[in-house]
């Protein structure tokens, strides 16, 4: 008996297991910790009739001083307890690096598939080499000798690979080198240099007869390193695999109406096995449209999106998708006239799908083919079934507020009761959007009494990230000649809306800003306690949502900030520290 191999994991294995736990706590999900339990059921399960015959087989073994004895079908527990913790140590580095990484995207129906002609072509030459992989691994085991453990190696990993690429191959090719490259080359690179330093000092032994006696590098045989590159191979694969099943069922509302939150092997597989022909190439790529509008729009939002999950995420980023089309429309019209067009248009648009107007909902499409391009696809994946009509309407009476800004009347934020009214109309309202959102899609009864306080709460909530947002933007309204402070204020600091206009960097407009922060946030304390009252998988991501526009207020209130190149910025970093405190807050 011995402890060397127990004292690899206490210094190799287990160091990194707390620390990626630590940093994946508070981004943790049910979902999660079931793909992790998933893949470690199987990662034991497919591993050790194998590793019990190669050491059954001699051709590895344990120096009985190496290890403490209990085994499991000739496999010692530490060895058992490695094919846990690599799985566990690789899972959560995948979980971690992919947790920004929006699936439905990456899928490819028939049209996207035939558009990037070169995914056939990377399909079959990884078919082709897996397939390779196992013969040549066939050969070496019917030729016996040295190259037997290789062979058993291709033989064993390889028709898991190839199943996991032939299901999966999509996204094993499509998703971004963090989610796919990284997380096989790190742990890797990692178990090379801990097998190194265990055949070096003998905590196991490979056994002369049955290798190649090829080194990777002095002292790394080069078996141990293609099974500890396969092995990550399989792991990531295999959640790469979860993954894009559970993108499909995300996705397609149509081809599957309702999802468990924990998805079971059958549903996975059967999402997995659906022909492509039969995804929607159309809602894929408003998808892609709604998803690069929120990270070219919206900093605070789009790392917002990253922390909800399944479809309550894909319908928050198309909320996000046609709120900005919208404001966009009425804001970059070429007159008040054409403004007002796109709103009777958006108007109308409710109207036929809320059933408020003569005209059928088959004419629905007519409608929206007369918008421009770039707009439509926002206006068809809208999920109007979740959204009640009101707040849209209020919406675009927010927006209409907007074209007061004219000659006859040009500054019609008189006092802060209109300042208030005017934010919840713009902001209140995408509030209580969101909130619908999150009581549909999460699971557990919010009663009708304390849905009302949530949504009141979310609407002061809206009017506050709506100042946050007039205090950063004053010099950008400013050259467009819009003074959203209230008038009354500048009255009572000397000054009119015209002189803002003519210089917004001027000390009264920074003490109004002060101002006009001060209230953001007496109204967001006020507010903020409510978000305690959600459902418990969107509390956290809520909270970022929400912590991440206000930190904008509070780096405009830091003393001596200057807002440069005309509008105030959280730095990237300091961004990532308030989302992950929101998500850590208990
Ligand atoms: C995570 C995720 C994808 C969320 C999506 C949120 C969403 C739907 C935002 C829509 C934003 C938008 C374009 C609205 C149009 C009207 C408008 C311009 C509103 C202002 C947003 C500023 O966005 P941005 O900085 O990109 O705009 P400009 O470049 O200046 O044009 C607003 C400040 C409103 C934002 C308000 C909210 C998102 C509501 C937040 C409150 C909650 C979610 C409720 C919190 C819950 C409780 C219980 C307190």
């Amino acid at each position: 008996m011995g402890y060397d191999y127990a004292l690899v994991h206490l210094q190799y294995t287990i160091p990194p297991a707390v620390a990626l736990t630590l940093c994946y706590y508070p981004l943790s999900t049910s979902l999660g910790v079931y793909k992790i339990l998933f893949l470690i059921a199987i990662a034991v399960i497919s591993t050790t009739p194998w590793d019990s015959y190669l050491i059954h087989s001699q051709i590895w073994t344990y120096p009985p001083n190496a290890i403490i004895g209990p085994t499991l079908f000739r496999i010692p527990a530490e060895e058992v307890f490695f094919f846990i913790i690599q799985t566990y140590n690789t899972s959560l580095l995948y979980l971690l690096l992919s947790k920004p990484t929006f699936h439905p995207v990456y899928l490819r129906g028939q049209k996207l598939f035939n558009d990037g002609r070169r995914l056939g072509l990377r399909r079959w030459t990884g078919v082709s080499v897996i397939v390779a992989c196992i013969l040549a691994g066939i050969g070496m085991i019917m030729k016996s000798g040295e190259g037997l453990y290789m062979g058993l190696i291709l033989v064993w990993a390889g028709p898991f690979v190839l199943l996991l690429w032939s299901l999966a191959y999509q996204f094993i090719i499509g998703l971004p080198l963090s989610s796919t490259f990284i997380p096989v080359v790190l742990p890797t690179l990692y178990l090379w240099i801990v097998d190194t330093l265990a055949l070096k000092r003998g905590t196991w032994v490979i056994e002369s007869g049955t290798k190649l006696g090829w080194h990777l590098w002095d002292g790394l045989e080069i078996e141990e390193a293609v099974f500890f590159l396969v092995t990550n191979v399989l792991i990531v694969f295999g959640l790469i695999a979860f993954d894009n099943a559970f993108a499909i069922l995300q996705t397609f509302p149509s081809l599957f109406p309702t999802i468990p939150t924990l998805p079971s092997p059958i549903l996975l597989v059967r999402a997995l096995l659906l022909p492509t022909t039969s995804y929607e190439d159309e809602r894929i790529e408003g998808l892609q449209e709604a998803l690069g509008r929120l990270r070219a729009k919206s900093r605070s939002f789009y790392l917002a999106s990253g922390v909800f999950q399944g479809r309550l995420r894909v319908d928050l980023v198309l909320l996000y998708s046609f709120c900005r089309v919208a404001d966009d429309l009425v804001d970059e019209a070429g007159s008040i006239e054409e403004a007002k067009h796109w709103i009777a248009k958006l108007n109308e648009y409710l109207d036929i799908t809320y059933g408020k107007s003569y005209v059928k909902v088959e004419r629905k499409q007519d409608l929206i083919s007369t918008f421009p391009p770039s707009a439509q696809a926002s206006l068809r994946l809208l999920p109007t079934s979740h959204l009640s009509p009101t707040p849209l309407y209020d919406l675009l009476k927010g927006f209409e507020t907007d074209l007061h800004f004219s000659s006859s009347n040009p500054f019609p934020i008189k006092d802060e009761p209109t300042l208030q009214v005017y934010g919840a109309q713009v902001a209140g309202t995408v509030a209580e959007l969101c909130l619908e959102l999150v009581f549909h899609h999460t699971k557990g009864s919010t009663p009708e009494s304390l849905r009302r306080r949530i949504v009141q709460a979310g609407g002061r909530m809206g009017i506050a990230l709506q100042y946050v947002n007039i205090a950063r933007d004053i010099s950008v309204d400013a050259s467009n000649g819009r003074v959203y402070l209230p008038t009354t204020w500048l009255k009572e600091e000397g000054v009119t809306p015209e002189d803002i206009i003519k210089d917004p960097a001027r000390s009264k407009a920074e003490i109004l800003r002060q101002r006009l922060l001060n209230s953001a946030f007496e109204i967001y304390d006020e507010a903020k306690g409510a978000i305690e009252q959600l459902p418990a998988e969107a509390r956290g991501p809520m909270r970022v949502a929400v912590e991440s526009y206000v930190e904008i207020g509070r780096v405009l209130r830091q003393p001596g900030y200057k807002v440069k190149a005309g509008r105030a910025t959280v730095p990237k970093l300091r961004r990532l520290r308030v989302a992950w405190n929101a998500l850590s807050h208990t």
